[in-house]
């Protein structure tokens, strides 16, 4: 009966204890074109478990995420310390490592969503990897901290200051995806890898190549902008189909293809605009993203 009502709210229904394994029933259906082999299993409805056996899957699934949560943070600090070093001894340069970061913060850490466990908390364990960065950043913005490593590896300028705004704006960005979107929405998912993927790619390659300018905008070029829609779209693919292949999201791959260019599309087109100075590209760029993925995806989770 719990299960029938939970069905309605996935929430709910993932806060259930697992149902036993299903009775899988091979039904062979026809239809006009082809004849498939649709599955269609039938849960036998279960009477929940006993309150002991819910406190101690709950107590589990804490430890897994908690464990993961401190892998995720040890691979933030890592990173940073890694290129930090790495553009200290000039093997990588400085403006190139801090977009290198730009671009690898958000893929990786979406990429680490899928070894959080199944539990409805898992999410608000894996927000508390951004919410920590978000403190970090405050507090070496505002002088509080010196960490000459961080400020070295993101930031234009060395200046403490600056971690205030493109990278404080970055990983509030993080925080917000993970806890509204998590890893069951195309969504957050495109978002993410637009502002991560795609716009970092706008700066390395628009840098270095991107002597012609935009007519509306002289601080930006055709090539940064069409590094940022191919970038943006081959992570937001590549994003996709990596959380499909664990089962959390499931598209129609002909229609979602166009769906992502378009959202691409939408996320470049607000990139070029000269509004940097009014709004930080890492709000406009995921904002953008969001409200056209929202509009062509659609809110519901999973199928789409
Ligand atoms: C350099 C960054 C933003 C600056 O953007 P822009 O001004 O160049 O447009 C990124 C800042 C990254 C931050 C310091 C660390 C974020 C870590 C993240 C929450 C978790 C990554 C985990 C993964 C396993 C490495
Ligand atoms: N569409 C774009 C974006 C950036 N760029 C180049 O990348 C540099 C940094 O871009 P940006 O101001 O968007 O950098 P962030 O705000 O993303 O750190 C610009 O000054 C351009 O030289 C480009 O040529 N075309």
């Amino acid at each position: 009966m719990w299960r029938g009502v939970a069905a309605h709210s996935p929430l709910l229904l993932r806060a259930l204890p697992p149902p036993p394994p299903p009775t899988l029933l091979l039904v062979p259906t026809t239809n006009t074109t082809t004849t498939t082999t649709s599955l269609a299993p039938l849960l036998r409805a279960s009477s929940p478990a006993p309150p002991r056996l819910r406190r101690v899957a709950a107590a589990a699934a804490a430890m897994h995420d908690g464990a993961a949560a401190a892998l995720v943070m040890g691979g933030a600090y890592s990173l940073v310390l890694a290129f930090d070093k790495l553009s200290e001894r000039h093997i990588v340069e400085q403006s190139l490592s801090r977009k290198i970061v730009h671009v690898l913060s958000g893929i990786l850490f979406m990429s680490s969503w899928p070894f959080f466990s199944s539990s409805a908390a898992a999410r608000y364990f894996a927000a508390i990897v951004p919410l920590l960065n978000c403190i970090r950043l405050l507090t070496h913005g505002l002088r509080l901290f010196t960490n000459e490593a961080l400020i070295k590896s993101v930031t234009r300028e060395g200046k403490p200051e600056e971690l205030l705004r493109g990278p404080l704006y970055y990983v509030i960005v993080l925080l917000f995806c993970v806890l509204v979107f998590w890893r069951d929405s195309p969504v957050g998912v495109v978002s993410l890898s637009m502002m991560s993927g795609g716009d970092g790619f706008a700066d390395i390659v628009g840098r270095r190549y991107g002597a012609i300018k935009l007519p509306y905008n002289r601080k930006k070029s055709w090539v940064g902008s069409i590094s940022m829609f191919l970038s943006g779209f081959v992570f937001s693919i590549g994003m996709l189909f990596y959380f499909s292949c664990f089962g959390y999201i499931c598209l129609d791959w002909e229609r979602a293809i166009w769906k992502v260019a378009l959202v691409s599309f939408a996320a470049t087109l607000v990139e070029s605009l000269p509004i940097s100075d009014v709004l930080d590209d890492n709000i406009s760029v995921p904002l953008a993203s969001m409200l056209t993925a929202f509009l062509v995806f659609g809110s519901s989770p999973h199928v789409v």
